[in-house]
This record gives C-alpha cells, sequence and structure tokens, in this order.
C-alpha cells in the first residue's frame, strides 16, 4: 500500500477582499486544485513550485491542519483531517520559516516537552535524542535558549524536533532557506541518512533546487495548484527541452564552428561553447569536431536544472 494518497484533492479559500469604502467582494481562490498522486513507503520526494502554487496549502492538509474541499487524501491509511491527532505520533514536519521550538527556553526543554507530549517511551527518547544531538551537531546547543540561535543552529534544532517521536513520514517546507553553504551540505547529509537507514517516507518541498538535485529521484512539479510533472528528476530535462554544452577548447582562436547538430552560443579566445539538445547524444558532435578542427580538450556540461524549470513556469505563464 501506498504510504501517502491523494486523490482529485482540491482546495478552495473563500477571500474577501475590499472594494471602495464599504463594499467588499468575494473570491475563490482554487489554491489546490484536483491534485493526485501516491507516495510509497522509504521515498523521498520533491515538491517543487513557485510561490503561490499550492505546495504549504497540500502539506497542510496532509497534516489534517487544513480540511481538503474536496478528493480523497490518506496518509498511512489514515485521513488527517479526522483522525489529526492519531497521525500527530506518525508523522513529523518542519517549516523552514517558522519553528516549533519553545523561543525563550533552552533548546533541550522543547525536547523535553516533546518527549511527555507524545509520550515516547524513555529508552527511545535518549536513543533518538542522542542520535540527533550527534548527526546534528547539537551538543553545545542543548543548553542555549532558542532565540539565541543562529537559523542554521534553529533549523537543525527544529529538525531533530520533528524527528524524536520516530515518524513514519518528514514532511520539510523549505529546511534550508536562509542557510550558509556548511548548513546546508550537514542537514542534507541527515536526511539522506535519516532516508536510507531509518526508511523515513520524505516528502520535501524547497525553492533550492540543489536540495532536490542532491536528495531525490521523484519530483513533482506544481503550479496553480495544479500537478505539472511527476517523475524522475532527469525527465524534466526532455519536457524543459533543454540542452547540453560542448565546451571546447581549440588550439588557437577560430570563428565560430560549424558543426551539424549543435550551435555556437560563445566564443571566447581558443575556447567555444556549443550548445545540443539534451537528448541526443554528444559522440558523433565530439567524432565531427575532433576530426575537422584542431582539438586541445573537450568536455560536456549537463543542462542547468534551474534554467528547464524557469523555462517551464514561464511557458506555462504563457498558456495562461
Ligand atoms: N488561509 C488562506 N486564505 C486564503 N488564501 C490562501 C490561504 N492560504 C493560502 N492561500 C492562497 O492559496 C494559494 C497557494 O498558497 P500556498 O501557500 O499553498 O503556496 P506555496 O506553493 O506554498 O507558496 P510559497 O512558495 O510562496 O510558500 C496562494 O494564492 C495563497 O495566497
Amino acid at each position: 500500500m501506498d504510504f501517502i494518497e491523494l486523490e482529485d484533492v482540491r482546495k478552495v479559500f473563500d477571500v474577501r477582499k475590499k472594494k471602495g469604502f464599504l463594499r467588499r467582494e468575494r473570491h475563490e481562490v482554487r489554491a489546490v486544485d484536483g491534485i493526485s498522486f501516491t507516495v510509497p513507503r522509504g521515498e523521498m520526494v520533491g515538491y517543487i513550485g513557485p510561490n503561490g502554487a499550492g505546495k504549504s496549502t497540500t502539506i497542510k492538509m496532509l497534516t489534517g491542519i487544513l480540511t481538503p474541499s474536496g478528493g480523497r487524501v490518506r496518509v498511512a491509511g489514515i485521513d488527517p483531517s479526522r483522525e489529526r491527532t492519531r497521525l500527530a505520533h506518525r508523522i513529523g514536519v518542519v517549516f523552514g520559516q517558522r519553528t516549533t521550538l519553545w523561543w525563550d527556553l533552552p533548546l533541550i526543554d522543547s525536547y523535553k516537552l516533546a518527549h511527555r507530549m507524545y509520550r515516547i517511551p524513555d529508552a527511545r527518547f535518549r536513543a533518538n535524542l542522542d542520535r540527533c544531538v550527534e548527526l546534528l551537531d547539537l551538543a553545545e546547543l542543548l543548553a542555549v535558549p532558542v532565540r539565541q540561535l543562529s537559523l542554521g543552529q534553529r533549523m537543525r534544532g527544529d529538525i531533530a524536533a520533528a524527528l524524536l517521536h520516530d515518524p513514519e513520514v518528514l514532511y520539510l517546507d523549505e529546511p534550508t532557506i536562509g542557510l550558509d553553504v556548511v548548513s546546508k551540505a550537514k542537514v542534507r547529509e541527515f536526511l539522506r541518512d535519516l532516508n536510507t537507514s531509518a526508511g523515513t517516507t520524505i516528502l520535501l518541498t524547497t525553492h533550492d533546487l540543489q536540495d532536490i538535485e542532491q536528495l531525490c529521484k521523484r519530483v513533482m512539479v506544481i503550479d496553480h495548484g495544479r500537478l505539472m510533472y511527476d517523475g524522475a528528476l532527469a525527465g524534466l530535462h526532455e519536457i524543459g527541452e533543454s540542452e547540453r554544452t560542448l565546451v571546447v577548447d581549440l588550439e588557437r582562436e577560430l570563428p565560430p564552428l560549424d558543426v551539424p547538430g549543435a550551435r555556437v552560443r560563445r566564443v571566447e579566445g581558443p575556447r567555444q561553447w556549443l550548445a545540443f539538445p539534451a537528448s541526443a547524444s554528444a559522440a558523433p558532435l565530439v567524432t565531427e569536431i575532433a576530426s575537422a578542427y584542431p582539438l586541445v580538450d573537450l568536455s560536456v556540461r549537463e543542462p542547468d536544472i534551474e534554467a528547464v524549470i524557469a523555462k517551464m513556469y514561464a511557458d506555462r505563464a504563457e498558456l495562461g
């Protein structure tokens, strides 16, 4: 059985906008507009989309914070909005922009509260806390009030808090937002390990595509409340009509090379950049260049996933 199941899920918000002095106009916002997907146990999936696409609304329906306007949601066989408390024992949530930690208390106190709130058996709490403290580098921070922690430290503290009760699934909403390179790497490494060693199912929402590239084999792209893509990260390149680049170093400066199937995008001294479709093989181009030109060195650059997704959003915006 799939661990997470969504079938034609919708969430419509009724919004009142001020129009003139007294008048207010009602209108509907279709935050999630008929989304269906399943996630098997143990998978780590990226859930991405531009601002306002409906990502947080989906996660809130998966946790039971919001009730869907239509469709069917099941997490571990449970309907989240009907049995929110029962589900809470099986899920963990981290919202990058908000903290679940107690602001004025030392970090350890938030963990002690979670210990009691979730009724975690003592031995299990100890073992989980020790593991998080070690892997997330929290030893020096446990006695520090949360408000004194840096963003990266606080985020690591939040991730630990979400895991003390051994959730089977972890929802992460922007877990690396605002973090420096070292903290990002630490968080990613921890998540990768959590997914492979503990088998925790992870749904990861992020604007940082490196998170997705480094962590997720599968990615779902949502826009205007609809699922635009669900599949392998590599497949995004094909639908994005993206290009790979041959970086060619020649013995000397030459005019732009004439190579069938590729076009020169840039020339800088003896170096030229040739773009070709990501779906095509580089081999015939390399043979052609090596036989026709004084070649010194050559490398292939993969398409930039960021550019692919930006193009996807732009195409979608044009369609209306
Ligand atoms: N409580 C609410 N009341 C009214 N409209 C809402 C509410 N929550 C979300 N929306 C609207 O629903 C749409 C989807 O919002 P949501 O927060 O799910 O997007 P998101 O993909 O998480 O965006 P971001 O990347 O900016 O966090 C937006 O148009 C938003 O304004």
